[in-house]
């Protein structure tokens, strides 16, 4: 358990701070439809500020909600992790105002941190992903442990859109994690219960702010291996691990590819009694897949290793091989370009979500959509004739015409 603490160097003082303007530029564009982003970090919200007094006719003004709410947060008051998160999911326009002004105060105040040490981030995020029953939860609860007995802060968060339709696995469910629930240096959060991909990604993006900003160091992002969510990890974390279980096939039970390409270091779960061996053999055949695969950095190749979240067995070690990932990324100035570029996917992934959301309600568009579809599909017509006929008469009723732009 030493070994995982002194073996924590995040403190280099040969990182230059690189990127705040565009983290602060983009991880503020709330809503699509916010004209201007520097609109967020020097207007309050229209709503809040009309009612504004002036001293004398209101001498003791209350303190703001966001404001007390962000004081609360930063000072650890543990109640308010859970009501800053509910805040930042609110879909209640006077509750999304507030959100603003609560997410520009912890922004504010993680810019300052990432200054005041050297540039560097004071969180370490670590995405999670791997097939049903590869043993996620089992290793987050033992990793967890051993991280908060030595001292971090660790936060669990997932990204899991499929319990929102189907009700099933709550990923980050309490009852999967009972110590680490316990834990007063942990925190877990289940997956949120809005809709897409897309708004559970972006309730997860804001989650994790809100738990930097109450102190967590460790942010543990996890997501199940189908569909698209383990894509959309990718692009919320500093790091990505793979967990494997040591049962399958030649082909390599099933994970796809191309995920295999985006990973930092792949776990071998289950390494332990009879599974010892096909661990071993596993690890063997993702060392040698990953050769295979064009290098994806200059200064990082990903590893493979064995772990057993129940003898406890190789966690010390791949703790090990993640902070060596996060200190070589301080130390060659990637990692606030990294979070830079995945804040500006993540800003057009919301404008292009809302937008295809505004498109298909309009009353001019959205009735159509099932004839022009039919049309299309019997080739009555191109994709691209359709597609120029409809946004015609979109751009058409939108209030800014060519003239004006
Ligand atoms: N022998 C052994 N079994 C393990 C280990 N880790 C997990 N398991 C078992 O593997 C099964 C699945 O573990 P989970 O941690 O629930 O796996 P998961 O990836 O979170 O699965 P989902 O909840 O379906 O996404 C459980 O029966 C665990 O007891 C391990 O290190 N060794």
């Amino acid at each position: 358990m030493a070994a995982l603490q002194t073996r924590f160097f995040w403190t280099s003082s040969l990182v230059k701070h690189s990127s705040r303007t565009t983290q602060r530029t983009s991880l503020h564009c709330r809503n699509s439809l916010v004209p201007h982003s520097s609109w967020i970090l020097h207007n309050r919200p229209l709503c809040l500020s009309s009612g504004h007094k002036t001293q004398e006719t209101q001498p003791q003004e209350a303190e703001r909600p966001a404001k007390k709410l962000f004081r609360e947060l930063v000072s650890e008051h543990r109640a308010a992790i859970a009501q800053c998160i509910t805040l930042v999911e609110s879909t209640h326009r006077a509750k999304q105002a507030q959100a603003r002004e609560l997410l520009a105060e912890i922004l504010a105040y993680l810019r300052k941190k990432t200054t005041e040490n050297h540039g560097i981030p004071p969180s370490f995020r670590i995405g999670l992903t791997g097939p049903p029953g590869a043993g996620k939860s089992t290793f987050i609860e033992a990793f967890g442990k051993q991280l908060t007995e030595a001292g971090h802060k660790v936060a669990v968060l997932a990204v899991d859109p499929s319990s929102s339709y189907s009700g099933g696995s709550l990923l980050g469910d309490k009852t999967r994690m009972p110590e680490l629930t316990r834990d007063m240096r942990a925190y877990i959060r289940a997956s949120p219960t809005s809709g897409s991909l897309g708004g559970v990604a972006r309730n997860t993006n804001d989650a994790i702010v809100v738990c930097e900003g109450a102190g967590f160091d460790i942010i543990l992002v996890e997501t199940v291996g189908v569909g698209q969510s383990e894509y959309a990890v990718a692009d919320m974390v500093d790091m990505l691990l793979l967990l494997v279980p040591p049962a399958g096939g030649d082909e390599l039970q099933g994970i796809k590819r191309g995920i295999v390409e985006k990973v930092d270091l792949i776990l071998v779960t289950k390494a332990d009694g009879e599974l010892k061996i096909p661990s071993r053999r596993v690890k063997t055949e993702y060392t040698s897949a990953l050769k295979l695969m064009r290098k994806r950095s200059a200064v990082w190749s990903p590893k493979v290793m064995q772990v057993s979240a129940v003898t406890k067995t190789g966690l010390t070690e791949a703790w090990d091989a993640m902070s060596e990932y996060r200190n070589i990324m301080v130390k060659y100035d990637l990692l606030l370009p990294k979070r830079s570029k995945q804040h500006r996917i993540w800003m057009w992934n919301h404008i292009r979500d809302n937008i295809m959301d505004i498109f298909r309600c309009h009353p001019d568009i959205g009735p159509e959509l099932p004839r022009m579809e039919a049309e299309v599909d019997q080739g009555r017509i191109t994709s691209g004739m359709a597609a120029d006929i409809l946004l015609g008469r979109f751009r058409a009723r939108m209030s800014w015409h060519d003239n004006d732009l």
